[in-house]
């Protein structure tokens, strides 16, 4: 039997595409789907060292980048967390970075997890 190209990805990478697809799906209107652009935000490369996005994240899976679960959950939160620090509170942009990280939180707890677990094996 010939494996499909998806099975015959790492079991971590597989793992970590379908978390990203889950996350994704709590932006609907992309704001964090590509890097933040430093024409529409001033002075964001000055502000926020470690820039972090969707594509980034899903680059560095298909580049084997990430060793573990939490180096895949802290670019998430490190994504979350400099919109959070770039945009004033109460702007769409820091609501939309609180309302994401909390909800991609609750989708990475043990709980929620332990079923994706035999994607592992
Ligand atoms: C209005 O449409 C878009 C489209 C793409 C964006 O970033 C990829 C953003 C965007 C995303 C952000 C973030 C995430 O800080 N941002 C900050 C200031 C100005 N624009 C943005 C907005």
């Amino acid at each position: 039997c010939v494996l499909k190209a998806s099975q015959k990805r790492r079991p971590l990478s597989r793992l970590l595409e379908q978390l990203l697809r889950n996350l994704e799906k709590r932006d609907p209107n992309q704001f964090f789907a590509w890097p933040v652009n430093d024409n529409f935000a001033p002075n964001y490369s000055n502000i926020i060292k470690r820039p972090m996005d969707f594509s980034t994240i899903k680059q560095k899976i298909d580049d084997n980048e990430y060793k573990s679960l939490n180096c895949f959950i802290s670019d998430f939160k490190l994504m979350c967390n400099n919109a959070m620090k770039y945009n004033k509170p109460g702007t769409v942009y820091h609501k939309a970075a609180k309302r994401l990280l909390h909800a991609g939180l609750k989708q990475l707890t043990p709980q929620k997890l332990r079923p994706l677990g035999n994607m592992l094996t």
